[in-house]
């Protein structure tokens, strides 16, 4: 068959790329032994016909780990490529990790295997009817019963339901519950405690246990997945089902305080900086999509900078409007520095890892509030992105076949479940005001992300700062685009401890400047690890063709989120008139120069035509075709005249009396 215009389209724009994909795949997914397990285990999944419904899909995917031998890092990944949150998926995101983080050395010994060996199988479950994100409010108590060594589960009320726990409805055996630690009437706050919730003989409910599935959820999204709901009615457990790993509750019934009150959130670290690689992976999936769509995509006859002069018949491809290029090519500079600020994510959890077990907790702080900051931004910037990648495609960007549609349902609440987005920023903000105290006192125990605040305790100095660029290259200076940055955040942290001081002022009055900062500090630490990272890649002997790419990358992050945000920049005069508009002009350039690369940047994060299901987004940029192609396997296209003809239509048609045509 003749090459569709489409075909050629993308192969044109391919054969473009000024560097090797394949150094970015390395990049992004690692070495070339790793890519090509990654593309094993995808085709494991395309090529199962019995990955479908959510159970068997789950009962399937242990089957493929058993039968093919897989490491439980590749399961991971092979459940990444099913697509869709699973039975078992908190299982295993949640409830192992756990076990591991909260539980005694003896505890994770004895129930991580059960639980690796899925001889049990166990959900997550914080929220109740009426308290998610406010733990210290959760009404579900656990009560030691001293004779009987035994803690008494119990739903205090009716809004202590348990609600929304995945796994729960129908698959788990188990449920790593945060309830409330009581002791002689004594009220020691939320605490995890792992309650067996059906029999592991014919798997109904224990007495004292009701439990069940919360219905659908919105937009169709999270089909596969059973959240569901659990009560308890004075429920006994074992004392030792009590996690251990920090507090502990010995046989006489003394509560032993952890060494320091935060320790818990080490599991949450965990948990948020998996979702940073999330939501660079989930945008570069729509970015991938978009990207190969708008390259075959021609509409209107017009000419611009970048049309082909060879063929003047031929319209104009969508992807070389300026326009679709502002919108697009930032996306994919994000999806890059998300993806260098989850890998600094993870090497500083490692890092932690390994001191709290050696008791020293000096880095908690600082990983756990950057952690809860990177999720509220780059979750926020992820679901708007895919919203965004379905506008840039115009109306087929709205057929289910797109791909988008799925993604966006499956990927929306990201907003909300690890902590509300709005939320965190409070956290974020707390610690670095912290900060601030600690630049006045000590300022060399400022920690590494949070040293600009010393700069603002020299209040005139700091009032004082303005953006050096002189030139629209300046604007291409990493220390130029980062002291930008850090000022920002400076004055508005400084800006929150003033107002924090002024008397009467309560906290839940500062949200708005909280999620002001703890944006703009993201952002920093966003920027900060993208210019690393090509340092990094640079310092690595990468070819400098690749290094350009993702110096340009780095530069449009930067500049993109500093036009942003431009007025927090012009509301303390750090930046002129002038500047803003070099800016612009900057932002255009590199745009223009990114244009010839961007299909290769997304061929880089390579991901199987299975895995992106798009019609629109598959590699060979067969986008009419395929869409067709989609449309015609719908079963309402099976019969030439459709079910309901006569009930429906024929009445319509001849309620005045047929037509005589
Ligand atoms: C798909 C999905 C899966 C989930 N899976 C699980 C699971 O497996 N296990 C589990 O335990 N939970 C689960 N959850 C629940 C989820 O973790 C919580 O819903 C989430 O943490 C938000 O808490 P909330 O519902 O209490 O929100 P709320 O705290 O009630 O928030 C409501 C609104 O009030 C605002 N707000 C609340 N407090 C403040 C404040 N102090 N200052 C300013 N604004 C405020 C919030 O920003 C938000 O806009 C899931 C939720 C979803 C949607």
């Amino acid at each position: 068959m003749a090459q569709t215009q489409q075909v050629k389209d993308l192969a044109a724009a391919r054969a473009k790329t000024s560097f090797p994909v394949i150094d970015l795949t390395r990049y992004i997914h690692g070495s070339d032994e790793k890519i090509a397990r990654r593309k094993h285990l995808a085709s494991l999944i395309s090529n199962d016909p019995d990955v479908k419904q959510g159970l068997a899909m789950s009962l399937r995917l242990y089957q493929l780990k058993e039968e093919h031998n897989l490491t439980q890092e590749e399961m991971l990944v092979c459940m990444d490529f099913i697509d869709e949150y699973l039975p078992v998926s908190l299982h295993e995101s949640a409830f192992i990790p756990i076990i591991y983080a909260q539980g005694s050395d003896e505890q994770a010994k004895y129930w991580a295997p059960l639980a690796e060996k899925h001889q049990i199988i166990g959900c997550y479950a914080q929220t109740e009817l009426g308290h998610g994100s406010n733990l210290s409010q959760l009404e579900t108590t656990a009560t030691l019963n001293r004779d009987t060594d035994e803690w008494i589960i119990h739903s205090t009320t009716f809004t202590a339901s348990k609600w929304w726990i995945g796994g729960l409805g129908v698959i788990a055996t188990h449920a790593l519950i945060q309830a409330r630690l009581i002791i002689d009437g004594k009220d020691f706050g939320a605490h995890g405690f792992i309650v067996p919730i059906r029999s592991l003989k014919d798997h109904r409910p224990f007495p004292g246990v009701k439990v069940g599935d919360i219905g659908p959820k919105s937009y169709g999204g999270f089909a596969k997945i059973d959240n569901g709901f659990v009560r308890f009615e004075n429920y006994p457990i074992p004392r030792e089902n009590m996690l251990m790993r920090f507090a502990k509750v010995t046989r006489e019934g003394l509560y032993v305080k952890p060494p320091h009150s935060k320790l818990a959130y080490g599991s949450m670290v965990l948990l948020r900086s998996h979702m940073v690689r999330g939501a660079a992976l989930t945008l570069a999936r729509a970015a991938t999509i978009a990207t190969r769509y708008t390259t075959v995509r021609r509409q209107f006859n017009v000419p611009t900078s970048r049309k082909d002069a060879s063929n003047p018949t031929l319209e104009t491809q969508v992807i070389n409007y300026p326009m679709v290029q502002s919108r697009l090519f930032p996306m994919i500079a994000q999806v890059y520095a998300i993806l260098a600020a989850g890998n600094k994510m993870k090497s500083m959890y490692e890092s932690m890892l390994s001191e709290l077990m050696k008791g020293d907790i000096s880095s908690l702080a600082e990983v756990h509030a950057i952690s809860s900051g990177l999720k509220s931004t780059c979750t926020t910037i992820a679901a708007t992105g895919v919203e965004d990648c379905r506008k840039i495609m115009g109306g087929h960007g709205y057929s289910y076949f797109s791909g988008i549609s799925h993604l966006w349902s499956t990927y929306v609440p990201s907003n909300t479940y690890e902590g509300d987005n709005f939320l965190l920023t409070q956290q974020s903000a707390r610690y670095l005001l912290k900060q601030v105290k600690v630049a006045t006192t000590d300022p060399e125990k400022v920690t590494p992300f949070s040293k600009y605040v010393i700069k603002t305790i020299d209040q005139d100095a700091f009032q004082a700062e303005r953006c050096s660029v002189e030139t629209v290259n300046d604007w291409l200076r990493p220390e130029i685009q980062l002291a930008a940055f850090e000022h920002r955040a400076g004055r508005l942290v400084g800006d929150l401890a003033i107002a924090a001081m002024q008397e009467g002022m309560v906290w839940s009055d500062l949200n708005q400047e909280c999620w002001r900062l703890c944006h703009a500090h993201s952002q920093y630490v966003l920027a900060r690890s993208a210019v690393e990272s090509v340092a990094n890649v640079r310092d690595q002997g990468t070819a400098k063709e690749t290094v350009k790419v993702l110096k340009r990358l780095s530069d449009l992050f930067a500049l993109h989120t500093i036009q942003a945000s431009l007025g927090d920049y012009l509301e303390d005069y750090y930046v002129s008139p002038s500047q803003c508009q070099s800016l612009r002009q900057q932002i255009k350039n590199l745009q223009e120069a990114l244009a010839d690369d961007v299909v290769g940047l997304v061929d880089a994060f390579d991901f199987p035509d299975h895995f992106l299901n798009s019609a629109l987004g598959s590699a060979d940029g067969n986008a009419y075709q395929h869409l067709w192609d989609a449309a015609q396997k719908e079963a309402i296209n099976q019969v030439e005249v459709v079910d309901g003809y006569k009930e429906y239509i024929v009445p319509i048609l001849t309620q005045y009396g047929a037509a005589k045509l």
